[in-house]
């Protein structure tokens, strides 16, 4: 296992980059830690495989290092930095049975007959592949298939990181469900440091310590799920984590406060101080779980326009109008809409500003 450090590291299939938007990966320094799970999330054609292969060595970075324990592994190839990697699609020997499956890559590094044997049922237990030891792999589902892939890739215990890239998308929904979880618990267990691939928040949120939520080739967040979800750091973290996202409004600042169509919005005592300038372009975000649907009056509240609520069973999502903008507010299920003097709160522990995407306050 490894610590791995990205060193002014950045990627352009271009001959000659000139501008930012050149470059698949857009300059990162920054260390993942050893022995944690690690999402790699966006949307696509934002740089995740591009940076999951120069992770693996299947890429060489146009520009700076990447760096396995202090050690500049950057032209080395994935066996040489001893990377385990599960692929979208099952990459098995069909004629072997899913024992010499599974015994293969320890076979192949010449590991003690006795070890293969405890290392291949232990990593078949914790993927209930144990009943099929014995079957040929071909006989098999894609979703049992696919368990064999990863388990070729958990099998080995000496890997410095293993890499799943996008492993579920074969996989029927229920069953993806299962593999996730068992996966969680196979990192609980092993300790080994993994590395996740998807465009899929729902799979990032439940299987990672912390996430890197790519945009445009750049890590614009790395975090756990609740930093993530509750200071997002820029807003396309705020769009693309939640359902539905974050609520963006474009405003001007004042001292401690903001103002969207004429509505001053108050912010946390301080927040403003420390913004000298007030050129860029300011937005104000609030997740629809933290605003407040009150009535008119209430301290600190201004008057909405309740346009329509959704009812999704364990909540309520109601559809709201502030001035030429509209707000999603999350409600409990048995809280009371009103229908003429609505307004809302901004809890001020909870509102973000934005400077151009970026959190400023
Ligand atoms: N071999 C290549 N040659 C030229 N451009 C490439 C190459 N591979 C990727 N790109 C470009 O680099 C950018 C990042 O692509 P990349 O495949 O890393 O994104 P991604 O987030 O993994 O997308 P997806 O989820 O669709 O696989 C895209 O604009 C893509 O078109």
């Amino acid at each position: 296992m490894a610590t791995i450090h990205f060193d002014d590291l950045g990627h352009s299939y271009h001959p000659n980059p000139t501008r930012p938007e050149d470059y698949a990966l857009r300059r990162l320094s920054q260390e993942w830690e050893d022995g944690k799970a690690y999402a790699l999330l966006g949307p696509s054609g934002c740089g995740k495989s591009t940076l999951l292969n120069i992770i693996s060595g299947l890429l060489v970075p146009s520009e700076g290092r990447v760096l396995f324990d202090g050690v500049d592994v950057t032209r080395r190839t994935p066996e040489e930095r001893n990377i385990a990697q599960v692929f979208q699609f099952p990459v098995i020997y069909d004629t072997m049975s899913v024992y010499e499956n599974l015994a293969f890559p320890l076979r192949n590094r010449k590991v003690p007959e006795a070890e293969v044997d405890r290392r291949v049922r232990e990593v078949a237990d914790a993927l209930d592949l144990t009943a099929d030891l014995k079957r040929r792999a071909q006989r098999l589902t894609p979703d049992a298939k696919q368990k064999i892939s990863m388990g070729r890739g958990l099998v080995r215990s000496d890997v410095a990181a293993i890499l799943f890239d996008e492993p579920l998308t074969v996989i029927d929904p229920h069953t993806k469900w299962l593999l996730r979880r068992k996966l969680r618990q196979i990192h609980e267990d092993y300790r080994v440091s993994m590395i996740y691939v998807t465009h899929d928040q729902v799979e990032a949120l439940t299987f990672a310590d912390r996430v890197a939520v790519m945009y445009e080739g750049a890590i614009v967040q790395l975090g756990t799920p609740q930093e993530l979800f509750e200071t997002p750091q820029h807003t396309f973290v705020g769009y693309f984590i939640g359902s539905p996202g974050i609520n963006l409004m474009p405003c001007a600042v004042g001292a401690d406060q903001v103002t969207v169509d004429g509505t001053v919005i108050p912010l946390a005592s301080g927040s403003t101080a420390a913004l000298p300038a007030r050129d860029g372009r300011f937005e104000l975000g609030i997740r629809p779980e933290f605003l407040e649907l009150t009535r008119s009056g209430a301290a600190g509240a201004v008057p909405v326009q309740v346009v329509g609520v959704d009812d999704l069973g364990t909540s309520k999502l109601a559809t709201l109008r502030l001035g030429a903008h509209t707000l999603k507010a999350r409600l409990g299920e048995e809280q009371e809409v009103p229908a003429l003097d609505a307004a809302v709160r901004f809890p001020p522990r909870w509102t973000r500003l934005y400077r151009d995407s970026h959190l400023v306050a």
